[in-house]
């Protein structure tokens, strides 16, 4: 039987560390850090991670600051608004929940963020220093898979990686952390050749497509450890509405471990969203 590894639990310990960060941070007259949260449209799953986050905050001690703008908000008055939160010396954190409407250009959004305000590391210099490994602030769901792996995984030298998309949000930025450990890493995406064969000379699977149940257990090596990115709502023939993952779970007992879905990656997403904050707060200090 695969290990399953519990994401909840393990983003619960990383919100009280965050806590205990933000305690001692209080204490040392550094003052709470603030996350600014923008929310363009009222997209329901959106609505949703957006709540979570600000709910977070206010249990780890963050400051959030809450700007929900309608549908039809012209991208000049976001950009403004970007502005005005990168001058905010009380701001240590900005987030655009994404997706945005699309009349909104979200990498014009996303790249006039203060790269040092960056906290889901969407800016293009945090791109860099990922890829050239020099540090900056790294995209909340790769930080939170490795966390997930580590928990599994003690060494990562030479072991096959299969990434499954080529998302700028998970499948590029997990593969430059994967790199950073010395894993071999091969990307795959929607026009990858023999997908299952690929997949199945992997160690590690790490599922980003997007796509319900792709994943197989024939395509997963006995003893490779799977990790499952996706989140699809699905509508079984009962008319009940599951959210399922990337992987067919129930066909994986001869994988090492496995994330479930829900309850895997995503809580981790929201813990290192905080965890991240803390870090953005502690570098403007330093640098102060
Ligand atoms: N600015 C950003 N936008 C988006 C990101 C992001 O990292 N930054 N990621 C996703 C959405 N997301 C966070 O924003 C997110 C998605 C899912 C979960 C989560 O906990 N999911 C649950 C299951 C779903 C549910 O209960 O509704 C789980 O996996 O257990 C958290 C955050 C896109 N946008």
């Amino acid at each position: 039987m695969a290990e399953i590894i519990d994401g909840k639990a393990l983003a619960t310990q990383v919100l009280a560390r965050t806590a205990e960060d933000v305690a001692q941070m209080i204490a040392a007259g550094a003052g709470a850090p603030g996350l600014a949260v923008i929310l363009v449209g009222n997209d329901p799953a959106s609505e949703v991670y957006v709540g979570r986050k600000i709910a977070q905050c206010r249990k780890a001690g963050i400051r959030s600051i809450e700007h929900r703008l309608p549908a039809d908000t012209p991208q000049e008055q976001v950009l403004a608004l970007i502005d005005a939160l990168n001058a905010d010396e009380e701001v240590h954190g900005i987030l655009v929940q994404l997706p945005l409407p699309r009349h909104i250009d979200a990498a014009l959004v996303l790249d006039r963020i203060d790269p040092g305000k960056d906290v889901d590391g969407f800016h293009p210099v945090n791109v860099g220093r990922l890829s050239t490994g020099t540090g900056g602030l790294v995209p909340c769901t790769p930080l939170g898979v490795m966390m997930l792996l580590d928990s599994v995984i003690d060494d990562y030298r030479g072991l096959k990686v299969v990434v499954i998309g080529k998302s700028n949000i998970v499948g590029k930025p997990v593969s430059m952390l994967l790199l950073e450990r010395e894993a071999t890493v091969t990307v795959t995406h929607i026009e990858t050749r023999d997908l299952p064969d690929v997949a199945r000379k992997a160690d590690i699977i790490v599922a980003a497509a997007g796509a319900p149940h792709l994943v197989r257990g024939y395509w997963v090596k006995p003893g490779a450890v799977v990790i499952d990115v996706g989140i699809s709502r699905v509508t079984d023939h009962d008319g009940v509405t599951r959210i399922v993952g990337d992987c067919a779970t129930h066909e994986l007992d001869h994988a090492k471990a496995v994330t479930p879905v829900p309850g895997g990656v995503g809580p981790m997403t929201i813990a290192c969203l905080l965890s991240n904050t803390v870090l953005a707060a502690k570098m403007r200090a330093m640098k102060g």
